[in-house]
């Protein structure tokens, strides 16, 4: 991830109703399924955006949709263009081309209004050191026209033990949901996290995607960026892959890939020598290995049949020469 450091999002605006419908229309935009909503249903909408830094081509006509109140998670690997097309959305980093809509307005000439309809989790957030906890997240809620209640936040997040601590006092990972506190305190409509729960341990991770969830279903719109098939496949309603700035393949946690790609694996140890096969009849695979195979106990060695996880259909896709 690049280490540019963002401004915090800020000021005021009309409070803005926060509609939970999340059904969507579907359509078929360069040979890839693209989900098209009414324009009352998108928070987001991107086609073909286009950003250069001297000669790398970081984002090359990428295409995204998010629905009003669903869950986004955008996958891909170091370098593929995920922060730049984040920076672009909220308004922090020009674009070369491409057409976007973010709540209904262009980020690259949307107001004061407009910005405090969003809030960013951004990945390096440094300011208010010399604050308390409760004293940041209250001074954070004040710049916005509905905020939440700071007190319920700091306790969302799990800090109300640290409320009084300064924030130069934090762990790495008590920093890492104080910026989750500062991005959700102002009530957005819309939510970037940008890898999150980096340095969170386990715990603090449930606790924190319990938080999205409670996030999502009052409304809220949810673009996370993560490195983290766990977090997405626990998140997301849908994810999107990018590599090479653009997206090559997206849909829900259970169905990215395709059918294909999801095919069972069985695996076992057969001589010493250890055997993987795909099939989509694994059972009937099963029952041959115990008729030819197995041991003299009967057992077939270290027998397992596994459907490849969303982490397994993510590296199948972005690896070198995968089609795509
Ligand atoms: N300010 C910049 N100046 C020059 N090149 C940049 C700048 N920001 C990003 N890049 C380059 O653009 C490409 C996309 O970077 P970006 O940070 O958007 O990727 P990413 O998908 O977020 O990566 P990561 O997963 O590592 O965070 C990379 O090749 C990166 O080196």
């Amino acid at each position: 991830m690049t280490s540019t450091t963002r401004p915090s999002p800020a000021p005021p605006a009309g409070a803005p109703g926060r509609p939970a419908d999340r059904g969507a229309d579907h359509g078929v935009d360069h040979g890839r399924e693209v989900r098209e909503h009414p324009a009352e249903r998108a928070a987001v909408r991107v086609r073909g955006l286009a950003k250069r830094y001297g000669p790398k081509q970081a984002v090359d006509g990428l295409d995204i949709d998010l629905a009003t109140g669903e869950i986004v998670a955008v996958l891909g690997p170091n370098g593929a263009g995920k922060t730049t097309t984040v920076e672009i959305l909220e308004g922090f980093r020009a674009r070369d081309g491409g057409e976007v809509r973010v709540l209904g307005e262009d980020p690259a000439r949307a107001g004061r209004a407009w910005r405090a309809r969003i809030g960013v989790v951004a990945q390096d957030s440094r300011d208010q050191a010399e604050l308390s906890v409760a004293e940041s997240v209250r001074a954070t809620a004040r710049y916005y026209p509905a905020p939440r209640d700071p007190d319920e936040v700091v306790a969302a997040v799990g800090l109300t033990a640290k409320a009084g601590a300064r924030v130069r006092s934090l762990s790495g990972g008590q920093r890492r949901r104080l910026d989750v506190a500062l991005g959700v305190v102002g009530g957005p409509e819309l939510l970037f996290l940008d890898e999150p729960t980096t340095g969170f341990d386990p715990q603090a991770r449930r606790t924190f995607w319990d938080l999205v969830l409670r996030l999502r279903d009052a409304g809220t719109t949810i673009l996370l960026t993560t490195h983290d098939l766990a977090e997405a496949a626990h998140l997301a309603d849908r994810v999107a892959v990018v590599r090479d700035g653009r997206v090559v393949a997206e849909g829900t946690p259970e169905t990215l890939g395709g059918p294909a790609a999801r095919t069972p694996v069985v695996t076992w140890t057969a001589d010493g020598v250890r055997h993987t096969e795909r099939t989509d009849a694994p059972t009937a695979l099963a029952a041959h290995l115990m008729a030819t195979a197995a041991g003299p106990d009967g057992e077939v060695v270290d027998l397992c049949i596994a459907r490849p996880s969303l982490e397994d259909v993510y590296l199948g896709l972005v690896t070198d020469g995968a089609d795509a």
